[in-house]
């Protein structure tokens, strides 16, 4: 089915501003722009300490651009940061090209991914929200033929239809923009009562975060291999960028009748969309109300110390602070270490290793079944539904019975044990 896809021929380009992670931040535009069917012909990159306020690179550095786009035959220019609509309109102008900025690349893909409802919806409203103010420019009119959602006022087609065309064009943005909110809120209240629902049932959640491409999805099919219950459905894990845009929710149960909630979801990028993180941020509100976060890195991946970054300052972004964690440096298996093997809190393994993830199942639970009590009950026969709940959810240890009842010996966390007090055998 890929094997159809025509790529898109672009250049890339970027401004050095002499910061350590810029050459990275070049090396992950060019993994975005292949994540989005393009092909990265040449990259142009200039040093300067602050953008042209008009065109971006300086004027010398435009004419090349203008040469090279010439000499490769390219027709699209895709640059390594967000651009006002007037560096948009004049690097257009300039090299008569159509230009994507680092935002409208990522809006591109997120939108090209989106399954739900609800990830197409906020993809929409991110993408709505960039668009307004870049109305008569070819980065507002791309996103709408690459994502096929028009809201039919994007483009630059109305160019010099006039101030009338343009406020039409504003106001269909902005009245869309009210209902796509307006359906987001209805969604957000369904999940709610899905959480809440949850809530009630008191299991610990953990979410599953981290840079794009990590491996969150994979951990998450090992766990669930390992824990899910039979009917479960794997979820997708592929090698390319934001794979995942829609949580998952599993139920996992360990030998020990322990269970957590595990939940996997969209992964981070460098300079993710402020849109985009707004838009996403009740998906990304599952991080938020997890009891622990397991941050998936890319242990092989050079770079992994800036994802880390990444991810930590994403975080923070969306309002996630104080929860505790565990680092997973995933992919061991590519380099030359032992794994799995633990320090403290991170853990080096391999999410394809059966080891690595029974490890990483015993610092999950060091963290979040930390309030169980051992206790010995007398629970009466009259009582049997007693006895059938501790069977399907406490870890027993033993079972003995008396003429007046069931004794069983077995790990409560804090609201069974409060719950069933009363039965407490107390020793004559
Ligand atoms: N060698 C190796 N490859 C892995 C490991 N974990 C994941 N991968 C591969 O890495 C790629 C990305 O894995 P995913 O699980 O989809 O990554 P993700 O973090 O969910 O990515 P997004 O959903 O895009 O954010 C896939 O090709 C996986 O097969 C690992 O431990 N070792
Ligand atoms: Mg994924």
């Amino acid at each position: 089915m890929d094997l159809q896809v025509t790529l898109t021929p672009v250049v890339t380009i970027g401004l050095n501003r002499n910061t350590s992670s810029f050459e990275y931040s070049m090396t992950e535009l060019n993994n975005l722009a292949e994540a989005n069917n393009m092909k990265v012909v040449e990259t142009l990159v200039q040093k300067l300490d602050r953008p042209d306020p008009a065109t971006y690179f300086g004027k010398g550095k435009i004419e090349e651009l203008t040469q090279v786009v010439i000499d490769d035959g390219v027709d699209t220019i895709v640059v390594n940061d967000e651009l006002s609509p007037s560096q948009i309109r004049n690097i257009e102008k300039n090299t008569h090209s159509r230009i994507i900025d680092r935002t409208g690349l990522i809006l591109e893909i997120f939108a090209n991914r989106a399954q739900s409802r609800e990830a197409k919806l906020q993809v929409e409203l991110a993408k709505l929200k960039y668009q307004l103010p870049r109305l008569h420019t070819s980065a507002s009119q791309r996103l709408d033929q690459q994502t096929g959602t028009s809201s039919g006022a994007g483009g630059a087609t109305n160019r010099g239809a006039g101030e009338s065309q343009y406020e039409l064009n504003r106001r269909t943005l902005e009245k869309r923009i009210t209902h796509v909110n307006q359906e987001l809120k209805e969604t957000a209240k369904a999940d709610q009562t899905k959480r809440k629902q949850r809530d009630r049932s008191e299991m610990p959640t953990v979410a599953l975060v981290g840079y794009t491409n990590a491996g969150k999805s994979t951990v998450m099919n090992g766990m669930i291999n390992l824990y899910g219950e039979n009917e479960d459905k794997q979820v997708m894990v592929k090698n390319m960028l934001f794979a995942t845009l829609d949580t998952s929710v599993r139920k996992l149960t360990l030998p020990d009748q322990k269970r957590f909630l595990l939940s996997d979801t969209v992964g981070f990028v460098s300079q993710l969309p402020h849109q985009l993180v707004q838009a996403f941020k009740s998906t990304l509100s599952e991080a938020a109300n997890a009891d622990l976060l397991i941050q998936v890195v890319d242990y092989s991946d050079p770079h992994r110390e800036l994802m880390m970054k990444t991810t930590e300052d994403t975080l923070s972004e969306i309002g996630v602070n104080g929860v505790p964690m565990i680092v997973a440096l995933n992919k061991a298996d590519k380099m030359e270490v032992a794994f799995p093997s633990r320090e403290g809190d991170n853990l080096i393994m391999s999410a394809m290793d059966e080891k690595s993830l029974q490890e990483l199942t015993t610092m999950i639970k060091e963290k979040i079944f930390k309030n169980y009590h051992r206790l010995t009950l007398l629970i009466p026969f009259s009582d049997g539904d007693v006895v059938s709940y501790l069977n399907e959810n406490t870890n027993i240890e033993t079972t003995d019975y008396r003429d007046d009842g069931t004794v069983i010996t077995a790990e409560l966390n804090d609201v069974d044990a409060k719950r069933f007090e009363k039965y407490l055998l107390t020793t004559e």
